[in-house]
């Protein structure tokens, strides 16, 4: 069993300003771990630390002890609220999801992604479509965490409940650690294992 751990991080963006003091979180595998904290507290921030796309300023990042190798696929993978941040814009759907591998076509299935979006490019398909496949895009079989950061806030109700349903199931599947970001304090009490609030957690 993998476990994610964020060990003693600080970050801060300006000399002036410290986001994250000597933070400790972590997410077993399995795990669907709510991270809550006020707007602009610094939720993405460890977002991004966590999926290696920022580097922290002290602390380590590691699995199950080790410091995680940067080339190759990385094994936690970010899912951002805006899906278009993370797919090119010249790319057909199809390209976009072989990208990390083959197309894996149960996971298409309980994601509820049709075929005849596969010939589209980006601005061709929904909010909630394109979401649905920058989800399936990020799950391959090297991947052991997920870090979802306010992944359905723009999308209505019964998108994000069908989502969130995929979702579970996938990790469960996979043997998956979630992370799930949100300043949506219902949301997280809804499908969270566990709920961490960052400003208890954060020394600054
Ligand atoms: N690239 C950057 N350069 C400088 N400051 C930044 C940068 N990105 C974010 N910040 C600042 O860092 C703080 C934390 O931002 P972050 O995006 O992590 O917050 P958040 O909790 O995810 O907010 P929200 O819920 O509104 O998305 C904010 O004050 C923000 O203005």
């Amino acid at each position: 069993m993998s476990i994610l751990q964020a060990k003693n991080i600080s970050f801060q963006y300006k000399k002036d300003r410290m986001i994250l003091e000597d933070v400790n979180f972590s997410v077993n595998c399995g795990e669907r771990v709510g991270l809550v904290a006020k707007s602009g507290y610094g939720k993405s921030t460890l977002a991004k630390i966590l999926a290696g796309h920022l580097t922290q300023t002290k602390g380590t990042i590691s699995i199950d002890e080790k410091a995680i190798e940067k080339k190759g696929f990385y094994p936690v993978q970010l899912i951002y609220q805006h899906p278009e941040k993370s797919i090119n814009p010249k790319w057909k759907m199809k390209r976009a999801l072989k990208e990390n591998g083959d197309i894996d076509i149960n996971l298409l299935e309980i994601l509820g992604i049709k075929d005849i979006w596969m010939d589209r490019y980006p601005n061709e398909l929904s909010g909630g479509e394109l979401q649905r496949i920058a989800i399936a895009r990020s799950i391959t079989k090297d991947t052991k965490f997920l870090i979802a950061d306010e992944i359905t806030a723009m999308l209505d109700g019964i998108t994000q409940a069908q989502i969130w349903q995929a979702l579970m199931k996938i990790a469960e599947e996979n043997h998956i650690g979630m992370a799930i970001i949100t300043h949506n304090k219902a949301l997280a009490e809804q499908i969270c294992t566990r709920i961490v609030y960052l400003e208890e957690i954060n020394k600054r």
